[in-house]
């Protein structure tokens, strides 16, 4: 499990840490790590060049002990400084070591850019001689020390102008930035460096293979369809038959029993997966609205009166408000959260984590906003974000598939917290899988599950 703390959190922690060691202990161990990541990217220090870019607080301070490292195996490593004040006990013991001061036309090309402007303590946005420096080489990556200056750590959003990191080396824990978007996308790879830090729960996780695994509900010896639960999918409409498809290819993943299907799209549902009984019958939990168009909301209505939990998607999503429920999970894309909450979807891209947890707190539900790093959000404040998943994904039909998927879980035993953070990781490493580094479409991502879970739950 990756977790994720505040700003707030990790101070406290590094507060409490620092009283019991050393004056710049800690500060040390996060510049070893960093020197070491720094190397290993270079992959040799002998004709490798450096260029830290340092602001006024102790994050520059790391990028310079940093820097000390690197210079004593052969790195020549240069320094522009965006601040009048940066740490100078690091800035002294880089000269000590032949690290060079330059201005900002003088730097020669590096093959490394250290970003040490900000970290924790940084201000969403960046100074114009921030910008101007960044721009020095564009195409040299940067190495971002704890987080991507310019970003703002506790939310994930973008306020002006940003560091695009290739790698961001952290110290202690995750940030929020670093598992929430737009920001997450800013910080490219994220490698994290212990540094001893004893913290409180995370504000945000992001659930790991061995996480999911132990999540998902294996049959045992005397298990049979009703006890592994039955999911029931309205879904599908005239105008959109083939949503009904997806989504009971996503529930009929192997994970429930037995799949119900009410819907106008019987006979094509039928012919894809002749296991899936139609009809009305008995279930766990339902799924609707995926291309239930004019249907969606009579269907939202059926399937809550069930008195089961309700997985409501696309068409659906925008009746909960008026048809509600203590036992609902929400899938929503940007646009149909923006939809609900009445607000723009720009908006919502820009603010993820704000807007899921309005919704989940408003509504008393799950929330499952749909991206490129998905946020799973429930009621009571807890945010799982999701790193499986490829941009070959962003197609036709996957969504479908996913809300048949989380009704499954759901049907298996699951909470629809857990079934819902379990299906975007199993839904993301699917596509993975089927993409291989091309392109697929809704059902190729349908058709990868069994194996998915599969390879999951024999690694066991
Ligand atoms: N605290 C510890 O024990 C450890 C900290 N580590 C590193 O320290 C930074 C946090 O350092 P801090 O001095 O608190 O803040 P920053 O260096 O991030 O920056 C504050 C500094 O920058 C100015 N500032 C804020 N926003 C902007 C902006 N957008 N543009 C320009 N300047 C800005 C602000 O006024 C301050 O002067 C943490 O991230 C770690 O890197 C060690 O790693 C571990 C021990």
């Amino acid at each position: 499990m990756r977790r994720a703390h505040t700003v707030d959190q990790v101070r406290s922690a590094e507060a409490e840490l620092m009283a019991r060691l050393p004056g710049g202990a800690l500060m040390q161990r996060a510049a070893a790590g960093l020197a070491a990541a720094v190397a290993d990217l270079l992959g040799t220090s002998y004709g490798a060049r450096v260029l830290l870019l340092v602001g006024g607080g102790d994050n520059g301070g790391d990028a310079l002990y940093a820097g000390v490292l690197l210079a004593r195996r052969g790195v020549p490593v240069e320094v522009v400084r965006l601040s009048e004040h940066v740490h100078e006990a690091g800035l002294a013991a880089l000269r000590a070591v032949g690290g060079r001061v330059v201005a900002v036309g003088e730097a020669h090309r590096p093959d490394l850019v250290v970003d040490g402007i900000v970290g924790i303590g940084g201000r969403p946005g960046l100074s114009e001689r921030a910008v101007e420096a960044l721009g020095l080489f564009p195409d040299v990556p940067v190495v971002a020390v704890d987080t991507p200056s310019g970003v703002d750590v506790d939310t994930g959003r973008l306020d002006g102008a940003h560091v695009s990191a290739a790698v961001t080396v952290t110290f202690g824990t995750h940030k929020v930035a670093h598992l929430v978007d737009p920001a997450a996308e800013a910080c490219g790879v994220v490698h994290l460096v212990d540094i001893g830090l004893d913290l409180p729960d995370a504000a945000v996780t992001a659930l790991q293979a061995d996480d999911v695994r132990r999540l998902l509900r294996v049959p045992g010896p005397f298990d049979h369809k009703y006890t592994r639960g039955v999911v029931g999918v309205r879904a599908g409409s005239e105008r959109y038959p083939g949503a009904a498809v997806l989504c009971t290819s996503g529930a009929a993943c192997g994970m429930a029993g037995m799949v119900r299907y009410v819907g106008s799209a019987a006979d094509a549902v039928r012919a894809r997966h002749p296991e899936i009984v139609v009809g009305e019958g008995r279930v766990q939990a339902w799924v609707v609205g995926s291309g239930g168009s004019g249907d969606a909301e009579q269907a939202l209505v059926e399937s809550l009166a069930d008195g089961v939990p309700v997985v409501a998607d696309a068409d659906a999503i925008q009746h909960v408000r008026q048809h509600r429920s203590d036992d609902l999970v929400l899938t929503p894309h940007a646009g149909e959260l923006a939809r609900l909450l009445d607000v723009e979807r720009t908006e919502v891209e820009a603010n993820q984590l704000e807007y899921a947890k309005r919704a989940a707190g408003e509504l008393w539900c799950v929330v499952a906003l749909k991206g490129r790093r998905t946020l799973v959000v429930a009621p009571d404040g807890r945010v799982r974000s999701n790193g499986t998943g490829v941009p070959w994904l962003g197609t036709a039909g996957a969504g479908d598939v996913l809300a048949g998927l989380v009704g499954a879980l759901v049907a298996s035993g699951l909470d629809g917290f857990d079934a819902a953070s379990a299906a975007v990781w199993l839904h993301g490493a699917a596509a993975a899988e089927a993409s291989a580094g091309g392109p697929i479409v809704a059902s190729d991502v349908a058709a990868a599950l069994p194996g998915v879970i599969r390879d999951l739950v024999s690694d066991g």
